[in-house]
């Protein structure tokens, strides 16, 4: 085997989209014909040659440093077909069917898509059963490393790991009951070998392959039997000469059985997870890796970067854990990210509205990879090494601790006066139902989750405003037409309790984080969720406050246009933590309760401005929870209590509405009860009802499961949606049944809202009238 040294210093993954989001461009463009194949497929190249041209000045110059992690859709779905996991018996899988595969066309439904471990990142699922035929197709990877060598690039090739490949697969239909995908680890294994044969054939010295898997709990399988699962496979795939060198990386957590099991199986070099979060929920790890990797020979790159997160390094605290490991008989170590750059957007630099203090306190991609290169040079030769980038640290770490933008007392003590555990709304659910009678609802009522369509005047007005083409009067009068023609649209189809259509928003977290104290949001701060889509996540940076009310205005306005209930609409402290960056000085419960008590005074608001029915939007509190079982009933807890402060003292008339979506519940549905909201909408369209076989007695709220799936264009009509009111009533009683979509509208467009909405309230006119 050939022997390069692994590269000092790298990272994980890189931002796959550009840095102005060329590839999201490129894509869309392709997708709706604007450009053709042949533009696509330069443009795409170009992004990628762009992309490590970038790496390289900035410092990933050592062979093998930078990973070729360049998936054009998602790298679960690039590794698949690569593989050969997906894509069938063909030897080629071209674009057309490639983005078939992740889009769906008109006669078939793409790949199933979730929540890749606990990030806000989406991947392909692959579906696997008995027979699938597994066909690798390594010239895909053997173009890309061609590619880069071709423009004086030696990069690291990228796979997604055959443990995870399998571990977040999913049982295709066709296989038989119980089928596990793991069962076909071997087969897989075979394919990979496959491929790592060719890369070596190529010249190729290194290779990634990434397995997360191995640092979560997952229901298919224990930790000690993945563990066991991967070390067959890669004693397997390691005993043969036949291929490059190989890094195994594995982001996201701390390894338990893994760690050993991988260690035995003697890859080249090991890569595991060192961010100062993991290490905070994971006592003794860095001396347990310490232990398990000395004397082997094995090259540990440290994932002392943290790819999670924003904020720039603390280096000397970062440099003590290197320490800890050369200490403890590492011989060699090589400086990476705990996580793929992914999921961080790419440079603090292009942002020129960010406060200049806050500026100097985060890292982006670009950034980070300079921290790394220090740490590596500092390893070497001491902090003094790398005296810059260590003052800089020394700099932020201070002037972060001492800021007034970190700390607010009255935040703070106003917190610290909260009861301690957790809290409850009085008086009891069966009381407020009481109370609630004099909001005079029908039977069955018929709602909407907040949204309306964002039309293209909308989102043009917005721009206008932005670009200060319209004023502040002009724009605000514009969408208040919208909340008009909203209203009158809800009150023409008959609903009962209507919304102002959120016009207002051009995100739900990130309106409340530019309108709430402790946030900041960036300008170009994009990054990757799935496919083309990007999001700009805000930045918790201090204590949270509330320095004016955020809702009421519109609430009021639209109010006073109907005698119906409007509801007031508010996005939760879970979900505007899980899609912001979050604070590293204190933990996320922190600044959930302060969110909470922010978010509680808005609601006295909102009550004193005539608003009797409120939402309060908690679609990602399956997101946050933990990978590890043990660590979710503590999550639980904190998440649960922040949104019960919210509500905490609501008037007991005030009627409390949650409303989840994006996936499944099955395993929280405690939690969901436990909230206490007085109504709960949930996604239930696409599974058509099955979660509310999950709910027992102690759920107790009344419910709106979703029965139209907004997710895509599709018109459900009467009949269809009166089966799926009926089903809904085999486990609820009709007393707490509502009826609702399954999310909000805004990505629908005015025709297909209009006609399915026409469509709900004719259904449970129909069943009403059943009853
Ligand atoms: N109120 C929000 C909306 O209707 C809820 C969305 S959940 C992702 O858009
Ligand atoms: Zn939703």
């Amino acid at each position: 085997m050939s022997s390069t040294a692994f590269p000092t210093f790298t990272i994980e993954g890189y931002p796959r989209v550009g840095a102005n989001r060329e590839l999201k461009k490129a894509l869309e463009s392709f997708w709706a014909g604007r450009i053709d194949e042949e533009t696509f497929i330069s443009s795409a190249h170009s992004i990628r040659l762009e992309n490590y041209a970038r790496l390289r000045d900035l410092g990933l110059d050592q062979d093998y440093a930078i990973p070729a992690d360049v998936a054009l859709y998602d790298q679960v779905l690039e590794t698949g077909v690569t593989v050969g996991l997906i894509g069938g018996d063909a030897a080629e899988v071209d674009l057309t069917e490639y983005f078939a595969l992740a889009r769906g066309t008109a006669e078939r439904s793409p790949l199933e898509m979730t929540k890749w471990f606990d990030t806000n990142y989406h991947y392909l699922v692959p579906e696997v059963a008995e027979d699938t035929v597994i066909t690798p197709r390594p010239q895909r990877i053997l173009d890309i490393v061609a590619e880069a060598k071709e423009a004086g690039h030696t990069v690291r090739p990228f796979l997604v790991g055959p443990v995870t490949l399998l571990a977040k697969s999913k049982a295709a239909e066709n296989a038989g009951e119980g089928f596990n995908p793991l069962s076909r680890l071997e087969d897989l294994t075979a394919a990979y070998a496959q491929v790592l044969a060719a890369l070596k054939e190529a010249g190729v010295e290194w290779v990634q392959l990434a397995e997360p898997a191995l640092v979560a709990d997952l229901t298919i399988r224990s930790d000690a039997d993945l563990a066991a699962d991967a070390k067959a496979t890669y004693e397997a795939l390691l005993g043969s000469e036949d291929r490059p060198q190989v890094l195994i990386t594995t982001p996201y957590g701390a390894l338990r059985n893994g760690l050993d099991a991988l260690v035995a199986a003697k890859p080249e070099a090991l890569q595991v997870d060192l961010a100062p979060v993991t290490l905070a929920n994971e006592e003794g790890y860095v001396e347990r890796v310490a232990k398990a990797v000395a004397g082997t020979g094995i090259t540990l790159a440290a994932g002392v970067i943290d790819g999670r997160n924003i904020w720039a390094a603390d280096l000397r605290e970062r440099l003590s854990v290197l320490e800890e490991l050369k200490k403890g008989g590492v011989e060699k170590i090589a400086v990476t990210s705990s996580v793929s750059l992914q999921h961080v957007p790419h440079t603090v630099s292009v942002e020129k509205n960010l406060p200049v203090d806050v500026a100097g306190w985060l890292s982006f991609a670009d950034e980070k990879i300079g921290e790394a290169q220090a740490l590596a040079t500092a390893l070497e030769g001491g902090s003094v090494a790398a005296a810059d980038a260590f003052a800089r640290s020394d700099r932020a770490v201070r002037t972060r601790r001492e800021s007034a933008r970190t700390h607010n007392q009255a935040v703070q003590d106003r917190v610290a006066a909260l009861p301690d555990g957790q809290v409850a709304r009085e008086p009891e659910f069966e009381g407020r139902v009481e109370a609630q009678k004099v909001l005079n609802l029908p039977k069955l009522p018929t709602t909407t989750i907040g949204s309306f369509p964002q039309t293209t005047e909308i989102r043009k007005a917005r721009a206008d405003h932005r670009s200060g083409a319209l004023t502040d009067e002009q724009y605000t009068d514009a969408l208040k037409d919208e909340v008009k023609s909203v209203i009158e649209l809800q009150e023409r189809l008959g609903i009962d309790v209507l919304v102002h259509g959120e016009p207002e928003r051009n995100d739900m977290v990130q309106y409340f984080a530019e309108l709430l104290d402790g946030f900041v949001t960036t300008e170009h701060g994009w990054v990757q969720s799935y496919g083309s889509r990007c999001t700009r996540p805000s930045i918790v940076v201090g204590d949270v406050s509330r320095p004016k009310a955020m809702t009421v205005e519109w609430a009021k306005y639209a109010q006073s246009l109907s005698d119906k209930h409007v509801k007031g609409m508010l996005t939760g402290p879970v979900t505007i933590l899980a899609w912001s960056f979050t604070r590293d000085d204190v933990p996320k419960s922190v600044s959930a309760d302060q969110i909470g008590v922010a978010l509680a005074d808005e609601v006295a608001d909102l009550e004193a401005a005539g608003i009797n029915v409120i939402q309060i939007d908690e679609p990602a509190l399956r997101e946050l929870l933990p990978l590890r079982e043990e660590d979710r009933p503590a999550y639980l807890d904190w998440a649960v209590r922040s949104f019960r402060l919210v509500s905490l003292d609501a008037k007991p008339t005030t009627q409390i509405h949650t409303h989840l979506c994006y996936s499944e519940f099955g395993q929280i549905i405690d939690a969901v009860a436990a909230l206490d909201a007085d109504v709960t909408s949930i996604e239930a369209a696409r599974s058509r009802m099955e979660l509310l076989g999950d709910l027992d007695e102690s759920f107790h709220s009344e419910i709106g499961p979703g029965i139209w799936d907004i997710h895509s264009p599709r018109v459900p009509d009467v009949a269809e949606l009166t089966e799926l009111i009926k089903a809904a009533l085999v486990n609820v009683p009709t007393e707490r049944l509502w009826v609702n979509p399954d999310c909000g509208l805004k990505t629908r467009g005015y025709a297909e809202t209009e006609a399915s909405l026409r469509n709900m309230v004719l259904a449970r006119d129909l069943v009403v009238e059943s009853l």
